[in-house]
């Protein structure tokens, strides 16, 4: 510890806490031990009749935990977060647009398995809007050996992005409703508005929707002329299980699309398929996603949204997380929905 005069204090660190007391008003620290005195602090100080303060110097070989925490941030900050400035040693990243948060698990269980790190962050493939805090990150000390740091920005290097935002893509979507009900007129549609609904809330119309009985082969077609009028996500909704009436799956099929999976170990969302046909999604919507506020579909549609081409293995992997508990308020995505 060193005394020095306030004057010559700006950008050092308090020592210890230092108290403020206001006859019958107040008690209590006006300054805490690690903070880094300001500008605008000098005058308080003073007026606490503290001409003289001691200063805390870090241990040889380690930086205080707002240098750490910048320095950390800025090796793991990527594209569409910014930061912030640190609040008592934490910084915060924050997303700069709306899009897919996307995390490197495997990037920051290295970085805080290193003594004294914390780094955390919401789960993998979250939607976010712009402003919305997507990690946090700090050390646990006041200060912190050097080396540690080193060893975060030498990991850092190893990957191209470790935390980063995808920005949605402009996407041409269609639809086509299936189901001899809902053609014929005897039920109204409902698949319809709900998938408004959901595509509304990213910013997204379905451009073409277009409404079939349950023929396979004009469901095919439909399909067909939908990607020719240059569709890139095609959604087909309902007939997608067992019924003999249940052409959807085949009617992809019959496009000649590859399918990327007929079924997922989602519920809700089970009979949903997925299929690629020369760059152009389509996604068979078994009917729980009329019913269900959250479903298969709300967990792949940001991920399409954001450009990204679902797998076998991305769907066989939503199996852990993947039963929804049917709340009586639905908070998806802030649940554990999805999140395996
Ligand atoms: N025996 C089995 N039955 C069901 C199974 C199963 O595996 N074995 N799966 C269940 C699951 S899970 C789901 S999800 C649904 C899947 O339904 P589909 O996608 O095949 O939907 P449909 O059979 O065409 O319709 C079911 C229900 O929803 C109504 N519907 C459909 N489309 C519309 C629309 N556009 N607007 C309003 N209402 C619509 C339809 O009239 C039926 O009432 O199957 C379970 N059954
Ligand atoms: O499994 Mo259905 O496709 O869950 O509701």
């Amino acid at each position: 510890m060193k005394a020095i005069p306030v004057a010559d204090s700006v950008g050092m660190v308090l020592s210890h806490d230092l108290t403020k007391i206001v006859s019958g008003k107040f008690k209590g620290p006006a300054f805490k031990k690690g903070h880094v005195i300001q500008p605008e602090d000098i005058p308080v100080l003073l007026s606490m009749g503290k001409d003289h303060i001691y200063i805390w110097e870090p241990p040889e070989g380690h930086i205080h935990e707002n240098d750490a925490a910048y320095r950390i941030a800025k090796t793991v900050i990527g594209n569409g977060i910014v930061h912030t400035e640190p609040h008592e040693g934490k910084i915060s990243f924050k997303a700069d647009y709306d899009g897919l948060f996307k995390v490197n698990k495997n990037a920051i269980n290295r970085i805080n398995s290193i003594l004294n790190m914390c780094f955390s962050t919401l789960h993998n493939n979250f939607p976010v809007n712009q402003g919305k805090t997507v990690a946090a990150t700090r050390v646990i000390p006041l200060t912190i050996e050097e080396k540690a740091v080193i060893e975060v920005e030498s990991l850092a290097r190893e990957y191209e992005w470790i935390i980063k935002v995808t920005k949605f893509k402009p996407l041409k979507i269609g639809a086509v409703i299936t189901g001899n009900e809902v053609y014929y007129k005897r039920i109204e549609d409902a698949f319809g508005p709900a998938l408004k609904k959901k595509l509304d809330s990213f910013g997204y119309s379905i451009e073409e929707q277009i409404y079939m009985p349950d023929d396979i082969n004009r469901i095919t077609d439909t399909i067909l002329q939908l990607k020719e009028n240059g569709k890139e996500l095609i959604l087909v909704a309902g007939g997608m299980s067992v019924d003999p009436d249940d052409r959807t799956p085949g009617a992809i099929k019959n496009t000649g699309a590859s399918i990327i999976t007929y079924g997922s170990p989602v519920l809700p969302g089970a009979m949903f398929m997925a299929a690629e046909l020369e760059g152009t999604i389509i996604l068979g919507l078994p009917a729980c996603v009329i019913y269900s506020p959250s479903t298969i579909l709300d967990i792949v549609l940001p991920r399409i949204l954001a450009g990204e081409l679902i797998n076998r293995e991305d769907i066989i992997q939503l199996g852990v997380g993947g039963l929804c508990q049917n709340c009586e308020i639905c908070f998806y995505p802030n649940c554990g929905f999805g999140k395996g």
